[in-house]
């Protein structure tokens, strides 16, 4: 994340107190990372114990459309899959207003992000994320994914004249290819339902049980749900692929890794033949969409402080590796 709104702790410090159940404020501090959202550590005290909350306010997402990530959260959480969990205040409210933007507080998860993931790493996401698609298929909303194929086309045509003649010309044909692809038979046959659509590396946290480094690590949490939506779950499959399964170079598979989450997965919700299928041209379609937003944010920059944007050829390389498969 970043700080586009910055806030204090003198500022809700009052707010805390009255209108929750998490005691008192004690700390708020602005977290570096991340791109899209204003985000906070916020430390309170409780009954003398510590407690820890990640607070957010949201920059571009609606007060319309929160609600669907917000409920999705809690749904998850309550069905044991370790994500954060929305913090109700005194009325039952999981969605505030601050600054005159939406907000919302979360449990703070455990662990840290392992950028440079082993096999045994993509295996724990993988089955992961199973359990999580699983988990979701009684999730009673619904919202579109709002970074899939509209939203391709409609910027598209802002970022082309910012690119050279070779980038032009790929990312316009493979926003063709991808076009035809979304209108195919075979996609419509694959399963969908809530997704994560961004389970990258920086968006996963590993612990030691009991803070035991000598024991093995496991999986703290997903989180940032925020790109969420109702997609296909092959969709989710390849973003995370694409960036957990990265060879030395950083844009090829490494066979290893990728078999380690693919076998994880499967082995909770195997892949039908039509997602088997598809899975090359969706491994595409991920490359694409992150190549897009990237050019977007590096092209179209908002102000905030503590902004660091990606750098977006990475993707231009990971959809040249995918195309070559
Ligand atoms: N619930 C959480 N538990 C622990 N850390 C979190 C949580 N939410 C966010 N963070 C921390 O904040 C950083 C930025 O959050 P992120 O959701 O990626 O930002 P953005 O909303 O901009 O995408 C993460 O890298 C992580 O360190
Ligand atoms: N994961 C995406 C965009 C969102 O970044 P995040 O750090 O806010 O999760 C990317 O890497 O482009």
């Amino acid at each position: 994340m970043a700080v586009f709104t910055p806030v204090e702790l003198g500022e809700i410090s009052d707010w805390i107190t009255r209108d929750f159940n998490i005691g008192r404020a004690s700390d708020l501090r602005g977290i570096h990372g991340g791109i899209e959202n204003s985000n906070f550590f916020l430390d309170t005290i409780q009954d003398g114990k510590n407690q820890e909350y990640v607070l957010t306010i949201f920059e571009r997402l609606s007060a319309e459309q929160l609600p669907y990530y917000l409920e999705l959260m809690r749904h998850l959480a309550n069905k044991s899959i370790p994500v954060p969990r929305p913090i109700e205040n005194k009325n039952g409210e999981i969605l505030f207003s601050l600054k005159n933007k939406p907000a919302a507080i979360v449990t703070k998860l455990p662990g840290a992000s392992q950028l440079k993931p082993s096999p045994r790493h993509c295996a724990l996401v993988g089955e992961m994320l199973a359990k999580m698609h699983l988990a979701g298929a009684d999730f009673p909303q619904e919202q579109a994914n709002l970074r899939s194929l509209p939203w391709w086309q409609e910027t598209v045509p802002q970022i082309l004249p910012h690119l050279d003649a070779e980038q032009k010309t790929l990312l316009s044909s493979e926003l063709a290819t991808q076009a035809g692809f979304f209108q195919s038979a075979s996609y419509a046959l694959l399963p969908q339902g809530a997704s994560h659509c961004d389970l990258f590396r920086d968006n996963v946290l590993f612990d030691h049980p009991s803070g035991d480094h000598s024991s093995e690590e496991r999986l703290g949490g997903f989180f940032d749900f925020y790109f969420a939506g109702t997609d296909k779950f092959l969709f989710d499959l390849a973003v995370t692929a694409n960036d957990w399964c990265l060879a030395e170079n950083r844009r090829d598979l490494d066979e290893e890794r990728l078999t380690a989450l693919m076998h994880a997965y499967q082995a909770v919700r195997p892949l039908t033949n039509d997602e088997q299928a598809s899975w090359a041209l969706m491994l595409r379609a991920a490359a694409l969409r992150f190549w897009i937003s990237r050019l977007w944010d590096f092209y179209l920059p908002r102000n905030a402080q503590m902004l660091t944007p990606h750098d977006p050829t990475h993707f231009e390389q990971i959809l040249l590796s995918r195309k070559a498969l």
